[in-house]
C-alpha cells in the first residue's frame, strides 16, 4: 500500500500539485486520471522520488519515503518497477538484455539465475522466444510487453506505469491493460497507472483518482465513476462519445430494472391479497368431510353472547 499525504509542488511559482492525498491499495490497479497538464506525471514522479515535493509525504507499506535516509529510500526504490510512456528500451540491446538489465543493476543473481528469470518474465508477458530480437524489430505492443517484463523482473512490489497505452491501437491497448491487471493481482503488486484513457478506466479501474488543476477532486471505482455530480469529472469523462453511450445504456437499464422491481412489488402485493381473500372464501365453504364446516361455525359477535 502506498499512502500520499498533502503533496504540494510548484515550478517557478506556478502551482502544479495542491495538497493531494490518497491511499493506493495493494493488489489493485490504481489509476491517476485527468486531463493534460493537470499534474498526473508530476505526482507520479513525486511518489517514486524523481521529483521532490515542496510539502507532503509518501509512505510505502508504512515506511516513510520522502526525506528519509538515503539507504532506506534506495531500499524502497529497489522494489519499484517502472513502465515508461515510450517503453524506453535500450535500442542497442536485445530484448533479453533489456529485461536482464535491472537484474544486473539491482540484484546479486548469478548469470544462470538471471537467464532463468528473464525467460520466466518474457514467457509471462507472452514473448517466449523473442529473446534475441532487437527493439527495432518488434511492434509497439511487444515493446510495452518487454517494458512490463523488465519492470517486474526484479520482483517488484510497486509498479508505476506512465500512460501504458499511448501509441497503441485499441485492441493492443486492451491486451496491455489486461496484462498489467493480471500481473498486479497475481503478484499482489501495488500498481499506479497514469492515464487519460477512458477504456482503461472501464476495463481496469479498481480505484480511480481524478485530478483537476493539481487537486484530487474525486476518488472511487469504475462502477461509480459515471454516477457522480462533479461537473469537472463529468465534463472529462463524457467528452468521450463511448462514455456518453454507456451512460445512456446504464440509465435505460436502471429504468427497466426499477420498472421490473415496481411491477414485481405490485404483483407480490396482489399475490398476498389474493390468497387471503381466497382463504376467507374457503373458510366459508363447508369441508366435504364436515358438511357443517367452518361456514357453520362462523360466529358473529351476537352469536357469542
Ligand atoms: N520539470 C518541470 N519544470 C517546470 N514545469 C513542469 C515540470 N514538469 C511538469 N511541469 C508542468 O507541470 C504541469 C503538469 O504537468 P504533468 O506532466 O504532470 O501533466 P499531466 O497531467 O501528466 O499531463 P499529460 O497527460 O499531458 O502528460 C504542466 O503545466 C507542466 O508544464
Amino acid at each position: 500500500m502506498i499512502e500520499i499525504h498533502n503533496i504540494h509542488k510548484a515550478f517557478n511559482g506556478k502551482k502544479v500539485l495542491d495538497g493531494v492525498s490518497g491511499v493506493f491499495e495493494t493488489g489493485k490497479t490504481n489509476l491517476l486520471l485527468g486531463a493534460s497538464g493537470t499534474g498526473k506525471s508530476v505526482l507520479l514522479k513525486c511518489i517514486v522520488g524523481l521529483i521532490k515535493p515542496d510539502l507532503g509525504s509518501v509512505t510505502f507499506d508504512g515506511t516513510y519515503f520522502t526525506n528519509n535516509k538515503l539507504d532506506i529510500r534506495q531500499e524502497i526504490r529497489r522494489k519499484i518497477g517502472m513502465l515508461f510512456q515510450g517503453s524506453a528500451l535500450f535500442d542497442s540491446m536485445t530484448v533479453e538484455q533489456n529485461v536482464e538489465f535491472p537484474l544486473k543493476m539491482l540484484t546479486d543473481m548469478t548469470k544462470e539465475e538471471r537467464k532463468e528469470r528473464v525467460d520466466f518474465c518474457l514467457k509471462r508477458v507472452g514473448l517466449e522466444g523473442a529473446n534475441k530480437k532487437m527493439p527495432s524489430e518488434i511492434s509497439g505492443g511487444m515493446k510495452k510487453r518487454v517494458g512490463i517484463a523488465r519492470a517486474i523482473a526484479p520482483h517488484c512490489t510497486y509498479l508505476f506505469c506512465d500512460e501504458p497505452n499511448s501509441g497503441l491501437d485499441p485492441q493492443t491497448a486492451l491486451k496491455i491493460d489486461e496484462l498489467i491487471k493480471e500481473i498486479t493481482e497475481e503478484y499482489n503488486i501495488t500498481t499506479i497507472i497514469v492515464t487519460h484513457d477512458m477504456n482503461s478506466v472501464i476495463e481496469i479501474g479498481d480505484k480511480i483518482f481524478f485530478l483537476y488543476e493539481g487537486k484530487k477532486l474525486w476518488e472511487g471505482t469504475r462502477d461509480d465513476i459515471m454516477d457522480t455530480d462533479i461537473k469537472e469529472l463529468n465534463d472529462f469523462i463524457f467528452a468521450n462519445r463511448l462514455m456518453r453511450d454507456a451512460k445512456k445504456v446504464e440509465e435505460e437499464e436502471r429504468e427497466e430494472e426499477e420498472e421490473r422491481r415496481y411491477n414485481g412489488q405490485l404483483a407480490s402485493q396482489g399475490k398476498e391479497k389474493a390468497p387471503s381473500e381466497e382463504s376467507v372464501e374457503t373458510e366459508k365453504e363447508p369441508h366435504p368431510d364436515n358438511p357443517e364446516g367452518p361456514a357453520a361455525t362462523t360466529q358473529t359477535g351476537n352469536d357469542k353472547v
